[in-house]
Protein backbone atom coordinates (compact mmCIF):
# COMPACT_ATOMS: atom_id res chain seq x y z
CA UNK A 1 0.00 0.00 0.00
CA UNK A 2 0.94 3.67 -0.76
CA UNK A 3 1.21 4.74 3.16
CA UNK A 4 1.64 8.17 2.18
CA UNK A 5 -1.90 8.68 0.14
CA UNK A 6 -3.41 6.22 2.75
CA UNK A 7 -2.49 8.55 5.85
CA UNK A 8 -3.85 11.89 4.04
CA UNK A 9 -7.04 9.63 3.13
CA UNK A 10 -7.22 8.57 7.15
CA UNK A 11 -6.47 12.09 8.51
CA UNK A 12 -9.19 13.50 6.18
CA UNK A 13 -11.30 10.64 7.88
CA UNK A 14 -10.80 12.52 11.09
CA UNK A 15 -11.23 15.87 10.11
CA UNK A 16 -14.51 15.00 8.72
CA UNK A 17 -15.85 12.99 11.90
CA UNK A 18 -14.67 15.71 14.48
CA UNK A 19 -14.43 18.89 12.49
CA UNK A 20 -10.62 20.86 12.30
CA UNK A 21 -9.45 22.85 15.54
CA UNK A 22 -7.42 25.25 13.58
CA UNK A 23 -3.23 24.89 14.40
CA UNK A 24 -4.61 21.33 16.70
CA UNK A 25 -3.82 18.00 16.02
CA UNK A 26 -6.22 15.87 14.14
CA UNK A 27 -6.08 12.63 16.97
CA UNK A 28 -5.74 13.60 20.52
CA UNK A 29 -6.61 17.10 20.06
CA UNK A 30 -7.47 18.07 23.73
CA UNK A 31 -4.52 17.82 25.89
CA UNK A 32 -1.74 19.46 27.70
CA UNK A 33 2.01 19.73 28.51
CA UNK A 34 4.33 18.36 31.20
CA UNK A 35 8.19 18.11 32.26
CA UNK A 36 10.03 14.93 33.85
CA UNK A 37 12.42 12.75 34.34
CA UNK A 38 12.99 9.61 33.31
CA UNK A 39 15.06 6.90 35.18
CA UNK A 40 16.32 3.66 34.85
CA UNK A 41 15.13 0.93 37.34
CA UNK A 42 16.00 -2.42 36.89
CA UNK A 43 19.48 -3.10 35.12
CA UNK A 44 18.04 -6.05 33.99
CA UNK A 45 16.93 -4.11 31.19
CA UNK A 46 20.44 -3.34 29.87
CA UNK A 47 20.83 -7.14 29.05
CA UNK A 48 18.19 -6.97 26.18
CA UNK A 49 19.15 -3.58 25.28
CA UNK A 50 21.96 -0.57 25.16
CA UNK A 51 19.57 2.15 24.95
CA UNK A 52 21.22 5.28 26.64
CA UNK A 53 17.45 5.77 28.66
CA UNK A 54 18.21 2.62 30.58
CA UNK A 55 21.88 4.35 31.10
CA UNK A 56 21.39 6.97 33.20
CA UNK A 57 18.56 9.88 33.56
CA UNK A 58 17.13 11.85 30.90
CA UNK A 59 15.04 15.17 30.51
CA UNK A 60 11.20 14.30 29.52
CA UNK A 61 8.96 16.39 28.02
CA UNK A 62 5.48 14.66 27.49
CA UNK A 63 1.34 15.27 26.72
CA UNK A 64 -1.37 14.06 28.37
CA UNK A 65 -4.60 13.64 25.68
CA UNK A 66 -7.83 12.90 25.27
CA UNK A 67 -7.94 10.52 22.25
CA UNK A 68 -9.92 11.45 19.33
CA UNK A 69 -10.16 14.62 17.42
CA UNK A 70 -12.50 16.73 19.95
CA UNK A 71 -10.74 19.73 21.19
CA UNK A 72 -13.57 20.25 24.11
CA UNK A 73 -13.89 16.48 25.02
CA UNK A 74 -15.56 16.14 28.68
CA UNK A 75 -13.00 14.86 31.31
CA UNK A 76 -16.26 13.83 33.55
CA UNK A 77 -17.06 11.35 31.24
CA UNK A 78 -15.17 7.78 30.78
CA UNK A 79 -12.88 7.57 27.80
CA UNK A 80 -9.72 6.80 26.06
CA UNK A 81 -6.62 8.95 26.36
CA UNK A 82 -2.86 8.89 25.75
CA UNK A 83 0.71 9.69 26.37
CA UNK A 84 2.89 11.46 23.95
CA UNK A 85 6.80 11.39 25.35
CA UNK A 86 9.69 12.85 24.02
CA UNK A 87 13.19 11.93 25.97
CA UNK A 88 16.29 13.58 25.38
CA UNK A 89 19.16 11.16 26.71
CA UNK A 90 22.80 12.53 28.08
CA UNK A 91 24.48 11.63 24.95
CA UNK A 92 21.93 13.58 22.86
CA UNK A 93 20.09 10.82 21.60
CA UNK A 94 16.51 11.12 21.60
CA UNK A 95 13.53 8.76 21.64
CA UNK A 96 9.23 9.25 20.90
CA UNK A 97 6.69 7.53 22.30
CA UNK A 98 3.16 7.62 21.86
CA UNK A 99 1.20 5.39 23.74
CA UNK A 100 -2.88 5.17 25.04
CA UNK A 101 -5.25 3.35 27.41
CA UNK A 102 -6.26 1.08 24.76
CA UNK A 103 -5.70 -2.42 25.45
CA UNK A 104 -5.04 -3.71 22.21
CA UNK A 105 -6.06 -1.83 18.50
CA UNK A 106 -9.49 -2.66 16.91
CA UNK A 107 -7.70 -3.78 13.56
CA UNK A 108 -4.72 -5.03 12.23
CA UNK A 109 -3.78 -2.33 9.68
CA UNK A 110 -4.37 1.08 8.21
CA UNK A 111 -6.48 -0.02 5.57
CA UNK A 112 -8.73 -1.20 8.43
CA UNK A 113 -8.34 1.84 9.98
CA UNK A 114 -9.30 4.24 7.12
CA UNK A 115 -12.35 1.80 6.98
CA UNK A 116 -13.01 2.01 10.65
CA UNK A 117 -13.21 5.79 10.22
CA UNK A 118 -15.28 5.49 7.29
CA UNK A 119 -17.83 3.35 9.34
CA UNK A 120 -17.89 5.81 12.44
CA UNK A 121 -18.41 8.66 9.77
CA UNK A 122 -22.22 6.40 8.55
CA UNK A 123 -20.44 5.26 5.53
CA UNK A 124 -22.90 1.94 5.02
CA UNK A 125 -20.31 0.08 2.78
CA UNK A 126 -17.47 0.95 4.54
CA UNK A 127 -19.34 -0.79 7.44
CA UNK A 128 -19.82 -3.71 5.83
CA UNK A 129 -16.05 -4.03 4.46
CA UNK A 130 -14.60 -3.35 7.93
CA UNK A 131 -16.45 -6.82 9.26
CA UNK A 132 -15.57 -8.99 6.07
CA UNK A 133 -12.32 -7.73 6.00
CA UNK A 134 -11.06 -7.21 9.53
CA UNK A 135 -12.96 -9.47 11.33
CA UNK A 136 -10.97 -8.80 13.84
CA UNK A 137 -12.87 -5.92 14.98
CA UNK A 138 -15.40 -8.16 16.59
CA UNK A 139 -12.48 -9.28 19.23
CA UNK A 140 -12.16 -5.67 19.81
CA UNK A 141 -15.69 -4.56 20.15
CA UNK A 142 -16.52 -7.89 22.17
CA UNK A 143 -13.40 -6.61 24.67
CA UNK A 144 -14.30 -2.72 25.38
CA UNK A 145 -18.59 -4.18 25.91
CA UNK A 146 -16.91 -5.78 29.08
CA UNK A 147 -14.36 -3.39 30.21
CA UNK A 148 -15.87 -1.10 33.20
CA UNK A 149 -15.95 2.17 31.68
CA UNK A 150 -14.94 4.73 34.76
CA UNK A 151 -14.16 8.65 35.07
CA UNK A 152 -10.29 8.55 35.81
CA UNK A 153 -7.50 10.75 36.85
CA UNK A 154 -4.40 10.62 34.51
CA UNK A 155 -2.62 10.29 37.75
CA UNK A 156 -4.24 6.63 38.05
CA UNK A 157 -4.33 5.30 33.58
CA UNK A 158 -2.33 2.96 32.46
CA UNK A 159 -0.68 3.61 28.74
CA UNK A 160 0.12 0.83 26.83
CA UNK A 161 2.83 0.69 23.65
CA UNK A 162 0.35 -1.26 21.76
CA UNK A 163 2.49 -1.90 18.87
CA UNK A 164 5.45 -4.48 19.52
CA UNK A 165 9.11 -3.47 19.05
CA UNK A 166 12.23 -4.89 19.24
CA UNK A 167 15.01 -4.03 22.03
CA UNK A 168 18.74 -4.93 20.66
CA UNK A 169 21.92 -5.37 23.29
CA UNK A 170 25.06 -4.73 22.66
CA UNK A 171 26.35 -7.89 21.06
CA UNK A 172 23.14 -7.00 17.86
CA UNK A 173 20.60 -9.69 19.88
CA UNK A 174 16.94 -8.38 19.00
CA UNK A 175 13.81 -9.13 21.61
CA UNK A 176 10.46 -8.41 20.94
CA UNK A 177 9.16 -6.39 23.33
CA UNK A 178 5.86 -4.51 23.95
CA UNK A 179 5.48 -2.06 27.47
CA UNK A 180 3.40 -0.31 29.67
CA UNK A 181 3.69 2.99 31.59
CA UNK A 182 1.97 2.09 34.95
CA UNK A 183 1.09 4.10 37.82
CA UNK A 184 3.53 4.09 40.99
CA UNK A 185 0.61 4.99 43.20
CA UNK A 186 -3.13 5.35 43.11
CA UNK A 187 -4.52 8.58 43.85
CA UNK A 188 -7.84 8.69 45.01
CA UNK A 189 -10.55 10.62 42.43
CA UNK A 190 -11.87 13.66 44.41
CA UNK A 191 -15.58 13.56 44.13
CA UNK A 192 -16.11 17.22 44.22
CA UNK A 193 -13.93 17.74 40.60
CA UNK A 194 -16.63 15.60 38.88
CA UNK A 195 -18.48 18.04 37.91
CA UNK A 196 -16.00 19.91 35.99
CA UNK A 197 -15.15 19.25 31.91
CA UNK A 198 -11.46 20.14 32.64
CA UNK A 199 -10.24 19.01 36.07
CA UNK A 200 -7.84 16.48 34.89
CA UNK A 201 -4.94 19.22 34.77
CA UNK A 202 -6.16 21.15 37.70
CA UNK A 203 -6.02 17.88 40.03
CA UNK A 204 -2.55 16.46 38.72
CA UNK A 205 -1.32 20.31 38.91
CA UNK A 206 -2.71 20.33 42.71
CA UNK A 207 -1.17 16.47 43.24
CA UNK A 208 2.28 17.77 42.16
CA UNK A 209 2.19 20.02 45.18
CA UNK A 210 1.97 17.43 47.82
CA UNK A 211 4.08 14.63 45.86
CA UNK A 212 5.36 12.62 42.89
CA UNK A 213 3.40 11.68 40.33
CA UNK A 214 5.23 8.68 38.02
CA UNK A 215 4.73 5.77 36.15
CA UNK A 216 6.63 2.39 35.85
CA UNK A 217 7.77 1.93 32.43
CA UNK A 218 6.69 -1.94 32.39
CA UNK A 219 8.29 -4.16 29.45
CA UNK A 220 6.80 -7.38 28.65
CA UNK A 221 9.12 -9.85 26.87
CA UNK A 222 7.42 -11.70 24.20
CA UNK A 223 6.79 -15.49 24.45
CA UNK A 224 7.40 -17.43 21.21
CA UNK A 225 4.12 -17.38 20.43
CA UNK A 226 3.23 -13.79 20.53
CA UNK A 227 2.20 -12.39 17.63
CA UNK A 228 4.83 -9.40 16.69
CA UNK A 229 3.15 -7.76 14.01
CA UNK A 230 -0.47 -8.17 14.99
CA UNK A 231 -1.53 -4.51 17.21
CA UNK A 232 -5.05 -6.22 17.40
CA UNK A 233 -4.26 -9.08 19.36
CA UNK A 234 -3.34 -9.11 23.03
CA UNK A 235 -0.55 -11.23 24.37
CA UNK A 236 -2.07 -14.11 26.35
CA UNK A 237 -0.77 -15.81 29.23
CA UNK A 238 2.15 -15.40 31.68
CA UNK A 239 5.01 -13.14 30.31
CA UNK A 240 8.43 -12.14 31.77
CA UNK A 241 7.95 -8.62 32.36
CA UNK A 242 10.85 -5.98 33.90
CA UNK A 243 10.45 -2.37 35.27
CA UNK A 244 13.21 -0.77 33.10
CA UNK A 245 12.42 2.69 34.42
CA UNK A 246 10.46 5.18 35.76
CA UNK A 247 8.85 8.45 34.43
CA UNK A 248 8.67 11.18 37.47
CA UNK A 249 6.69 14.35 36.49
CA UNK A 250 7.84 17.41 38.04
CA UNK A 251 5.15 20.21 36.42
CA UNK A 252 1.98 20.70 33.75
CA UNK A 253 1.44 23.54 32.18
CA UNK A 254 -1.05 24.61 29.56
CA UNK A 255 -0.29 23.79 25.69
CA UNK A 256 0.10 27.61 25.39
CA UNK A 257 2.66 27.70 28.29
CA UNK A 258 4.11 24.14 27.48
CA UNK A 259 6.84 22.63 25.62
CA UNK A 260 4.80 20.01 23.84
CA UNK A 261 2.75 21.56 21.11
CA UNK A 262 5.28 22.23 19.11
CA UNK A 263 6.83 18.62 19.39
CA UNK A 264 5.13 15.49 16.58
CA UNK A 265 5.71 12.17 18.93
CA UNK A 266 6.30 10.28 16.07
CA UNK A 267 6.24 6.82 17.49
CA UNK A 268 9.33 5.90 15.19
CA UNK A 269 12.09 8.17 16.80
CA UNK A 270 14.36 5.72 18.36
CA UNK A 271 17.48 5.50 20.51
CA UNK A 272 19.98 2.70 19.56
CA UNK A 273 18.97 -0.18 21.41
CA UNK A 274 15.45 0.16 19.88
CA UNK A 275 14.14 -1.45 16.79
CA UNK A 276 10.85 -0.75 14.98
CA UNK A 277 8.74 -4.28 15.09
CA UNK A 278 6.98 -4.70 11.18
CA UNK A 279 3.48 -3.84 12.28
CA UNK A 280 1.79 -2.59 9.25
CA UNK A 281 -0.19 -0.04 11.71
CA UNK A 282 3.42 0.84 13.26
CA UNK A 283 4.46 1.50 9.97
CA UNK A 284 1.68 3.69 9.34
CA UNK A 285 1.80 6.24 12.28
CA UNK A 286 4.78 8.10 10.98
CA UNK A 287 3.72 9.27 7.50
CA UNK A 288 -0.25 9.67 9.27
CA UNK A 289 1.51 11.98 12.31
CA UNK A 290 3.47 13.69 10.27
CA UNK A 291 0.43 14.48 7.60
CA UNK A 292 -1.31 16.22 10.86
CA UNK A 293 1.73 17.66 11.78
CA UNK A 294 2.15 19.88 8.33
CA UNK A 295 -1.46 20.69 8.53
CA UNK A 296 -1.48 22.29 11.46
CA UNK A 297 1.64 23.76 11.31
CA UNK A 298 0.59 25.54 8.30
CA UNK A 299 -2.61 26.69 9.63
CA UNK A 300 -0.59 28.13 12.72
CA UNK A 301 1.89 30.39 10.69
CA UNK A 302 -1.79 31.33 8.93
CA UNK A 303 -2.90 32.33 12.61
CA UNK A 304 0.09 34.21 13.25
CA UNK A 305 0.12 36.54 9.91
C1 LIG B 1 -2.72 3.81 11.97
C2 LIG B 1 -2.86 4.05 13.25
C3 LIG B 1 -2.82 5.44 13.85
C4 LIG B 1 -3.07 6.65 13.29
C5 LIG B 1 -3.46 6.93 11.86
C6 LIG B 1 -2.89 7.66 14.31
C7 LIG B 1 -3.04 9.01 14.13
C8 LIG B 1 -2.64 10.00 14.99
C9 LIG B 1 -2.52 11.41 14.71
C10 LIG B 1 -2.85 12.05 13.38
C11 LIG B 1 -2.08 12.05 15.80
C12 LIG B 1 -1.74 13.53 15.95
C13 LIG B 1 -0.31 13.78 15.52
C14 LIG B 1 0.15 15.24 15.60
O1 LIG B 1 -0.44 16.13 14.94
O2 LIG B 1 1.15 15.53 16.30
C15 LIG B 1 -1.94 11.04 16.80
C16 LIG B 1 -1.54 11.28 18.08
C17 LIG B 1 -1.41 10.30 19.01
N1 LIG B 1 -1.53 8.94 18.84
FE1 LIG B 1 -2.00 7.98 17.17
N2 LIG B 1 -2.55 7.05 15.48
C18 LIG B 1 -2.50 5.69 15.24
C19 LIG B 1 -2.17 4.71 16.13
C20 LIG B 1 -1.90 4.94 17.44
C21 LIG B 1 -1.63 3.91 18.41
C22 LIG B 1 -1.54 2.42 18.14
C23 LIG B 1 -1.43 4.58 19.59
C24 LIG B 1 -1.14 4.03 20.95
C25 LIG B 1 -0.27 3.14 21.21
C26 LIG B 1 -1.54 6.00 19.36
C27 LIG B 1 -1.37 7.00 20.30
C28 LIG B 1 -1.35 8.34 20.05
C29 LIG B 1 -1.12 9.35 21.05
C30 LIG B 1 -0.87 9.16 22.52
C31 LIG B 1 -1.14 10.58 20.38
C32 LIG B 1 -1.01 11.94 21.01
C33 LIG B 1 0.40 12.41 21.06
C34 LIG B 1 0.36 13.84 21.46
O3 LIG B 1 -0.03 14.15 22.61
O4 LIG B 1 0.71 14.67 20.62
N3 LIG B 1 -1.82 6.18 18.04
N4 LIG B 1 -2.28 9.79 16.29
Amino acid sequence: ADNSNLSVQIIDTFEKNFGITEGKRRNHTKGFCFEGTFNPVDPTIKRYSNSPLFKETSIAIGRLSHKGGNNSAPDNKPGEHGMGLLIRAKNGEEQRMAMNTLDFFPVATPEGFLLLNKAKSGDAQAKQMLTIKHPEILNFKAHMAKKTKNIELYENMHFNSINSFYLTNEQGKKTPVRWSFEPTSKTKLPQQVKASENFLFANIKANLQTGPVAWNMVVTIANPEDPINDASALWQGEHKTIIAARLDLQKVNSEANGKCDGINFDPLILTSGFEPSDDPILKARSPSYSVSFGRRLSEKANINK
